[in-house]
């Protein structure tokens, strides 16, 4: 939907301890992978545990007018049944990714490497956000990209009819574009290399292999060198999507600030590509067990219990670890705040350019809310106030940002006055179930 909807103001109070077993939805990386993967194999996938969000949802209906029977059985359970490799039709309608980065820029990927036309467009936070880093690479097999100023969407792609194989070094530690890449690469000829330097979330070369593609991953002096060979049969799968970890930190972050909390938050990933905020978190002191480690879905998981933490204090999180956390920054600084000293997040440029420009959303509201910040280009600075000791008492600006919205309704449950956002609609991207999960837990969230 390019439109995201009227505002809906939303408010959080100061809460008892949080108690209970938080059960977060799927992985939204992993399920709009199921679904784009799923309609690239010939017969029929099944998946269980889909995300129902807004941009997974996007995914689905532009999966469906690109050719693939998309079907939704239950709660979480659908079938997709794939048009094979280079198998997509052309669209008869604009494909409209909604909210979704990752939506637009994999598709974009998959399409553009078949010898069809479409056009790309999104809400007004998608429609800012840059789509070159995704079409440069795309030229070099051939396709080309018509978009606005900036390479920003509305975007026609027309994708190449006799695509060429690429070599291709990441330019920005992404996902997004090494999946785009690699989801190109998989209807050209030969070989296609993506060189990254950083580690980027992996689920796309896992899901890949899964789906019967061949790909290898070689460890060398310039970083994962991962190559893929073209025009395979991908296979169906039945793809158990685990439970996503970026929605996990938000109970586990109010946990840890909400005095006398004492919670379990099943599944949650350990993938190392995945596990920065958590690996920070008890850097910085937080009571969190990681409990009955195992598989799920082809991902290593653990069930957290996490305990509220007075203790904690500010770190240097590492730079190189932000891949693994970068959409976890925004709930980071809130549980900074509620710290003692400064917790310094360095190389964090890739912030400004997701929904908003996360560090100056955070810094703006957490400055309102009454936190001391320091920022540049490509840092984030909080000095903490101890537990318990924010201010708050703002309205805090969310930008057509989820992930900024659940951290200001987060840091409301602690801070010492309410806290109000002027638009929590966009938490329905990513984790819609958000409000009743945390008020089970015992927090104070309203909306309106
Ligand atoms: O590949 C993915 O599923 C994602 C990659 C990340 O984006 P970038 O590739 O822009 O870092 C992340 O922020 C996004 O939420 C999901
Ligand atoms: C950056 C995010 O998503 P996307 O890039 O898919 O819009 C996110 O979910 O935090």
């Amino acid at each position: 939907m390019s439109g995201h909807g009227e505002a809906q103001p939303m408010k959080s109070r100061k809460s008892g301890p949080l108690r209970g077993v938080a059960e977060v939805p799927g992985d939204k990386s992993i399920s709009h992978r199921s679904l784009i993967f799923g309609a690239m194999a010939v017969g029929e996938t099944r998946i269980t545990g889909l995300l129902e969000g807004q941009d997974v949802l996007d995914t689905a209906k532009a999966m469906r007018a690109f050719g693939a029977t998309v079907t939704r059985l239950g709660e979480g359970a659908w079938t997709v049944n794939g048009v094979g490799v280079g198998g997509f039709r052309e669209p008869e309608d604009v494909i409209d990714c909604g909210n979704s980065g990752t939506g637009v820029r994999l598709i974009m990927g998959t399409m553009a490497t078949a010898p069809i036309t479409a056009t790309f467009t999104g809400d007004a936070s998608l429609r800012k956000r840059p789509m070159g880093r995704v079409t440069d690479p795309l030229a070099l097999f051939g396709a080309r990209a018509y978009g606005r100023q900036g390479g920003r969407l509305p975007m026609t792609v027309v994708g190449a009819a006799n695509p060429v194989p690429v070599r291709y070094a990441l330019p920005v530690a992404s996902a997004q574009v090494k999946s785009a890449v690699l989801l190109a690469g998989l209807n050209a000829p030969g070989e296609t290399v993506v060189i990254e330097k950083e580690p980027t979330r992996d689920h796309s070369e896992r899901m890949l292999l899964g789906f019967g593609a061949r790909l290898s991953v070689e460890k060398t002096g310039e970083g994962h060198v991962i190559t893929l060979t073209g025009q395979p049969e991908l296979r169906p799968q039945t793809v158990a999507v685990p439970r996503d970890p970026s929605s996990a930190a938000f109970p586990v972050c109010a946990a840890l600030i909400v005095e006398g909390s004492d919670i379990t938050v099943p599944g949650v990933s350990q993938n190392l590509t995945r596990n920065g905020l958590y690996l920070t978190l008890v850097e910085m002191g937080a009571e969190i067990d990681f409990l009955n480690p195992r598989e799920e879905g082809g991902e290593p998981v653990a069930d957290l219990r996490v305990r509220f933490s007075g203790e904690m204090k500010g770190i240097e999180v590492p730079p190189e670890r932000a891949p693994s956390m970068i959409d976890e920054y925004p709930v980071l600084s809130v549980v900074a705040a509620f710290a003692t000293g400064k917790t310094v997040m360095r190389g964090v440029k890739e912030l400004r350019v997701k929904e908003s420009d996360r560090i100056d959303a955070m810094a703006r509201g957490l400055e309102a809310c009454g936190v001391r910040i320091e920022e540049d280009e490509d840092t984030l600075i909080v000095h903490g106030m101890g537990p318990g000791g924010v201010p708050g008492g703002a309205t805090c600006a969310t930008h057509i940002d989820h992930r900024i919205a659940m951290s200001f309704l987060v840091c409301g449950l602690a801070a010492k006055a309410e806290i109000a956002v002027d638009d929590g609609s966009p938490i329905q991207t990513s984790f819609p179930v958000f409000l009743p999960l945390m008020n089970g837990l015992g927090a104070s969230l309203t909306a309106g």
